[in-house]
């Protein structure tokens, strides 16, 4: 869903005087995107993304405009946050923060990948995890391990006695995955096809750092596995994994650690998108527009990394 919170044009010119950036001429509601309300804007100097964020408070946001200004101030394509004529990034409308940040060019990708867009989120994702040993702001995972367990929890009584034996066995095997000794740092951890812009295959922009946090790295690598490579079937595709993966591979190798702990890690990035869409489905939040995205589509990412675990041997990590 897109527009929980509607902003009136009133409102909205009223808080773009706020900025040096040009009066308002139209804007528009988007409707991709689950977490936060979403408008186009355009002014008479240039096009924005307006953000009012559903899900966070003040506090927390700081580190989101963090991580999107050092990622674009170290040559990774993302939108920079606008400051407002006192120099802040997050301000407040219509009763929640909000934030104005550069439309960037080029559209999010809403069929399957190709192989050299596969190619060019591998590659940026391996860019992004080297520059972001620099990133000094921590922020812990709001959908790590923790999360997985009571989400599940509050799941369980709401699904098929097949679905739930196979979700317990799943939890059972993820069990010591905070515990592992992997490299971690700063992560997008929502790098999905549409959080990614291209014009063809040229990769423009990379958005919505709202899940951004403290992870593994290749947690980060498995969840954008999971969506760039499936094919037409749902299933992660070998063509595809191979570019994404030589692509990561040429900038960032794997230690052994990660090889080793590559499939749990998979599962775990699997587990939580089935899990939080399945909370989408079953307690949808009201709003204008809304989209909620298949749950099942990851249930059955996850069969597969249960059943057929990919395979790194025919990568070419040293
Ligand atoms: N900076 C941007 N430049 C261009 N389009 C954007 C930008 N930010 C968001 N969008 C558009 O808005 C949509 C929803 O944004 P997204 O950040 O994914 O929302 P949500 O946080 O609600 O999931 C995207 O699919 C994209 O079409
Ligand atoms: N990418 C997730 C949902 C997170 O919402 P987003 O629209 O903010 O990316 C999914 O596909 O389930």
């Amino acid at each position: 869903m897109s527009v929980y919170t509607e902003v009136g044009r009133d409102e909205l010119i009223a808080f773009i005087g706020e900025y040096a950036v040009g009066n308002l001429i139209d804007y528009q509601g988007i409707s991709a995107g689950i977490e936060n309300t979403n408008y186009f804007v355009t002014t008479d100097q240039g096009e924005f993304v307006l953000t009012l964020f559903e899900q966070h408070e003040f506090a927390e946001l700081d580190y989101f405009l963090e991580v999107m200004t050092f990622f674009f101030k170290h040559g990774i394509p993302s939108a920079h946050p606008a400051e407002d004529k006192q120099g802040n990034y997050l301000k407040s409308l219509c009763g929640r923060p909000a934030a104005l940040v550069m439309r960037l060019a080029g559209h999010t990708v809403d069929q399957l990948a190709t192989l050299g867009q596969c190619e060019a989120i591998g590659d940026m994702l391996a860019q992004m995890h080297l520059v972001g040993e620099k990133f000094k702001h921590r922020r812990a995972t709001q959908r790590g391990a923790e999360w997985r367990e009571s989400m599940a929890e509050t799941l369980l009584p709401h699904m098929s006695a097949e679905q739930a034996e196979m979700l317990k066995a799943e939890l059972d095997f993820q069990q010591h995955y905070s515990d592992l000794e992997l490299p971690w740092g700063v992560t997008h951890s929502d790098l999905f096809r549409d959080n990614a812009l291209f014009i063809d295959d040229e990769l423009q922009g990379i958005i919505d750092f709202y899940f951004a946090c403290d992870e593994f790295l290749i947690y980060d690598l498995a969840v954008a596995v999971n969506d760039w490579c499936v094919n037409e079937q749902g299933l992660i595709d070998n063509e595809r994994y191979q570019c994404l993966m030589n692509a990561y591979l040429q900038r960032r190798q794997l230690n052994e650690a990660e090889q080793s702990n590559w499939n749990l890690v998979c599962r775990a990035a699997a587990l939580r998108f089935w899990l939080s869409r399945l909370q989408d489905q079953l307690f949808p939040r009201e709003g204008e527009m809304t989209q909620i995205k298949n749950p099942d589509a990851f249930l059955k990412i996850l069969q597969q990394h249960r059943h057929n675990p990919l395979s790194l041997n025919t990568l070419q990590n040293a």
